[in-house]
């Protein structure tokens, strides 16, 4: 039986008890102190790492090491579980989201609140922001009262929002003036392997600070990959992307041409699921897309997001992506039917002919 000592300067009796449970938590290090990040030592580095042998590494290597107060801005559908696994696991958390209330379930799990992302980065050793899109990430990060204004020497600030390359090193540059460190970590993976720990992490940016963060990301995923300059996580994350929502297009055309010509899409999707062309995202929603109902995960705005961005990047390097850009008409259809906020599988329902255009 292993107990957690608290050694931060939260006092909340609800994340001491979640400490003092730890026991049931094997990638969990046995003591957390605050420290600064730049005073951890240099650690050989993975380029790739699943779960498993993480786990093993942080054992051996990160005991003492972990920051000791983490702030998770941008609570939604990906940031909540991501934050709540955090506080799971025995962290000291401190969050804010733009809508306060959405914080309110973590708050009552232990986590502190503060009023703005510059308190929250002025309080914490490593901020995380998982925020909707360019814009939001640009202004939680350096607008007023933003990230950059709490940030300085020794702490780190890990963006793992999707975002297109120059965002991110807009952000990476206005974060590196203050002397912190800065890590673009966009995830693949939605939002059940969020709440499963179960993210795959594609990083990018100051080295050591991967590697400070690296049994953080552990808690949160399944496998994490570093890639090198800030840039290449985006990049990754959006040619992810870009097949993802071509993949959801495709798959559309299928379930509806196999009820037209009379067979059962559910046999589709079955046969689909036995084949070379089997993936895990046909199987999870092609039975709720033939119903017609569309449970959230992936909001459909922020597929459309993704193909924007990933026809940008394709256009700075004058790479043809036709079918994306096929893909991305049909999400900006069906955004502008009203379908944003549904999962983005609901993309099927502008090859129906029968949506009425929102005013
Ligand atoms: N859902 C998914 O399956 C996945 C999503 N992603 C990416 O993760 C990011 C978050 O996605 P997800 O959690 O699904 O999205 P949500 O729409 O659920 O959450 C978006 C978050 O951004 C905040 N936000 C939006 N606009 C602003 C703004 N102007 N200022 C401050 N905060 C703002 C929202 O705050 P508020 O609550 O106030 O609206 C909310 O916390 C996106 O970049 C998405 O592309 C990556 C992998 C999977
Ligand atoms: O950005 C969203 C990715 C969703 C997924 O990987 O399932």
């Amino acid at each position: 039986m292993s107990f957690l000592v608290k050694t931060s300067y939260s006092h909340n009796l609800a994340s001491t008890a979640m400490l003092m449970c730890s026991s049931f938590c094997p990638q969990i290090p046995n003591q957390f102190r605050r420290r600064p990040i730049s005073s951890f030592p240099a650690r050989p580095l993975f380029s790739v790492s699943f779960k498993a042998l993480s786990s093993q590494a942080n054992n051996a290597s990160t005991k003492d090491e972990l920051p000791a107060r983490i702030g998770f801005l941008g609570i939604g559908i990906m940031g909540s579980p991501m934050a709540q696994n955090l506080l799971k696991a025995g962290c000291d958390v401190t969050v804010w989201n733009r809508t306060k209330s959405k914080c309110d379930p973590l708050i009552s799990l232990g986590a502190e609140y503060k009023s703005s992302p510059e308190e929250v980065a002025a309080s914490c050793d490593v901020t995380f922001a998982m925020l909707a899109d360019p814009e939001s990430a640009v202004d939680v990060a350096c607008g007023k009262y933003g990230v950059v204004s709490g940030m300085s020497p020794g702490k780190g600030y890990v963006d793992v929002s999707t975002v297109d390359v120059e965002t991110s090193k807009f952000i990476s540059g206005h974060i590196k003036t203050t002397g912190a460190l800065f890590l673009e970590a966009p995830v693949s993976g939605s939002k059940k392997p969020a709440e499963d720990g179960q993210l795959i992490f594609l990083a990018a940016g100051d080295r050591s600070l991967y590697e400070t963060v690296s049994p953080l990301l552990d808690i949160m995923g399944k496998s994490r990959f570093y890639l090198g300059d800030v840039g290449n996580g985006a990049a990754m994350k959006l040619v992810v992307n870009m097949i993802m929502g071509s993949m959801m297009a495709s798959f559309s055309e299928g379930l509806l041409l196999s009820e037209k010509v009379g067979l059962d899409p559910n046999v589709l999707v079955e046969v689909v699921s036995q084949g070379a062309i089997s993936a895990p995202m046909y199987s999870m929603k092609g039975p709720s897309m033939v119903q017609s109902r569309y449970p959230t995960a992936f909001p459909l705005k922020h597929q459309q997001k993704d193909l924007r961005l990933a026809l940008g990047l394709a256009e700075s390097v004058s790479q043809p992506i036709p079918i994306a850009a096929a893909a991305n008409e049909l999400y900006k259809v069906a955004k502008s039917h009203g379908l944003s906020d549904q999962d983005f599988s609901a993309v099927i329902e502008t090859l129906k002919g029968k949506l009425q255009k929102q005013q």
